[in-house]
């Protein structure tokens, strides 16, 4: 497992290494130890989560559970592919409001360790594709938020194309509009 940090501190892209023989291959796609040492802390999933999106161009964001039920998340595509975005929406953060995107597919296996003080989300670009994530705290709906996706300048790589939103996430608030919980 190779784990490096990406531009925004706090954020880091797990590459799996793959073992492959005449069968297949093998990788291990969860290792606490070497995660845990990259971020420097002990990080406790207590939940996995697992979706499906049938259409190109689904996208869904910019999501955050708000203290005290705030997430950490290891998010991996497991079929299909997908653009994977973060933004940081730590208060006082010297990277407040910048985002990365990376692309997550079943081919390359790569998972993006996403911790709690940023909005998540991401948009498919393959058919069918399904995302698998680790969270760290239970879903709470009462906790449970959306920023508009289209709201905090990300480059979502749509072109031309609508995305395909959930009625929460068209009615999310902007931005502009949202004051961040996390401290
Ligand atoms: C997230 C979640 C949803 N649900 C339910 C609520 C609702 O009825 C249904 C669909 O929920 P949502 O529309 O929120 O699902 P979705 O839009 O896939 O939400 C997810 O998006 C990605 C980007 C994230 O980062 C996740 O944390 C989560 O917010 O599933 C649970 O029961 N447990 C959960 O942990």
């Amino acid at each position: 497992m190779n784990i490096k940090s990406l531009s925004i501190d706090g954020l880091l892209l797990c590459e799996p290494m793959r073992h492959g023989d005449d069968r297949g291959w093998f990788m291990e796609s969860y290792r606490k130890d070497a995660l845990n040492e990259a971020a420097g802390r002990t990080v406790h999933f207590v939940q996995d989560n697992h979706s499906l999106s049938t259409a190109v161009g689904t996208l869904r964001g910019l999501h955050y559970q708000a203290p005290p039920c705030a997430q950490d998340k290891l998010v991996r595509c497991i079929a299909g592919s997908v653009l994977d975005v973060a933004v940081d929406v730590r208060r006082g953060s010297a990277s407040y409001g910048q985002w990365i995107a990376v692309e997550l597919s079943a081919q390359n296996a790569h998972q993006l360790f996403v911790p709690t003080g940023f909005l998540h989300g991401f948009v498919t670009r393959e058919p069918n594709s399904e995302i698998a994530y680790k969270v760290s705290a239970p879903y709470s709906r009462d906790h449970d938020g959306s920023v508009l996706w289209k709201s905090a300048g990300v480059d979502w790589d749509l072109g031309a194309s609508a995305p395909i939103l959930s009625g929460k996430d068209v009615d999310a608030p902007a931005f502009a509009d949202w004051v961040s919980p996390f401290d």
